[in-house]
């Protein structure tokens, strides 16, 4: 980025073109913590709301986590500034004990809980976050060091889902150093959270190297950039999968999901991999399943398929058998644990899907 595109100030243009997916709804919830990013969110939306008749009603909510002693001081000064704007402000507490580690994970989880509780209570069926392209970029490097796949690498969308609520990120493409500019320009404070520099915290660190990336051209544009490509071609491959799940799935009386083999082993492996992940994630009791699990499942079952042999394995609390050229998917029956061990032994009616299954 030139220095200059650094101050760029945003246009009306542009702040519509921004804020497009606040139209859909009656009201967003700004999430403000008083930092430089979502204090420029809580100041460019306003601007672009009071620039129009018609639009939806805005209102601001800061949590403290209570972690810093300042963090109620700073949650004021966002009161503060809504004051001036006009706009409600709320400060949501995290209450309550703390765990010793998984700080960041543990209040962000805390975080998105009672911002979404705090929504649904105003009727608010929009959350925005100021996440901006910097963000974008160190969760796509954060991503690649924990071995993700194509629909992480994608990193955060512009418009997401949590339940009824819709995650709204106008910034993704906006540069942190064009905000931070836009509030000194509008003469608000705006406080630092000092965990943004805890070399304790992954985040950080990886802001720590951004830099020297940058220098062998991995920069936050590039990256960003990535994501968007990465975003597009999950997309595209999510349509084929479910395309593919029509063609050669039958849902049993009894809830379970059956495919047909060959259809299944004719298929492209990435688009195999994902009709079984759809399936697993609708059959499955313990969460989400793990990528690489599922990618060693999948040769397994490739492989049983090839053989015309019989099969069964479960992940994530789904059982995923095939036998006589028919996979089946359904959730696993209930284990029996066995004392002392680490493993225990599914219980089945059918001898060949006996299968031993390791604790995470
Ligand atoms: N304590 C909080 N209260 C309300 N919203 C928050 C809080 N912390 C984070 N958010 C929201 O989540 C977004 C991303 O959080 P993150 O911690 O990554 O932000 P940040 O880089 O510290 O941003 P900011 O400069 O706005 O604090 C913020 O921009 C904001 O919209």
């Amino acid at each position: 980025m030139r220095a200059a595109d650094a101050q760029l100030p945003f246009g009306g243009e542009e702040l519509d073109r921004l804020f497009l997916p606040f139209q859909c709804h009656a009201r967003v919830l700004l999430a403000v913590s008083g930092g430089p990013d979502s204090t420029a969110l809580l100041l460019l939306a306003h601007a672009w709301r009071a620039g129009r008749a018609a639009g939806p009603d805005l209102s601001v909510a800061t949590v403290d986590h209570r972690l810093r002693p300042e963090s109620a001081a700073e949650a004021r000064s966002v009161g503060a500034v809504c004051r001036r704007l006009g706009l409600s402000h709320a400060v949501l507490d995290w209450m309550g004990e703390k765990p010793r580690s998984g700080i960041p994970a543990a209040a962000r989880a805390a975080r998105y809980g009672l911002l979404a509780r705090h929504a649904a209570s105003r009727g608010a069926t929009a959350l925005a976050l100021a996440h901006t392209r910097d963000d974008q970029a160190e969760t796509v490097l954060l991503r690649l060091a924990r071995g993700s796949g194509l629909a992480g690498l994608a990193a955060m969308r512009p418009v997401s889902r949590m339940g009824a609520l819709a995650l709204v990120r106008p910034f993704l493409d906006i540069p942190k150093a064009r905000l931070v500019a836009e509030v000194r320009r509008a003469g608000v404070d705006f406080a630092e959270d000092p965990g943004n520099r805890d070399p304790r915290f992954t985040r950080p660190r990886l802001r720590a190297i951004a830099a020297a990336l940058a220098a062998e051209g991995l920069d936050a544009p590039r990256l960003a950039a990535f994501a968007r490509r990465a975003a597009r071609a999950d997309a595209a491959l999510a349509t084929l999968a479910e395309e593919a799940a029509a063609r050669c799935r039958a849902m049993r009386p009894d809830g379970t999901l059956a495919f047909d083999g060959a259809g299944f082993a004719a298929l492209p492996e990435e688009i195999s991999l994902r009709v079984l992940l759809d399936a697993v994630r609708a059959q499955a009791t313990e969460g989400e399943p793990e990528l690489g699990k599922a990618e060693r499942l999948h040769a397994g079952l490739l492989a049983a398929l090839g053989r015309g042999a019989r099969f069964g394995r479960t992940l994530a609390g789904a059982q995923i058998t095939h036998a006589a050229g028919t996979i089946r998917v359904r959730p696993a029956p209930p284990r029996e644990k066995c004392s002392g061990s680490q493993i225990r032994r599914d219980v089945d009616t059918h001898p060949w899907q006996a299968t031993t299954r390791h604790l995470d």
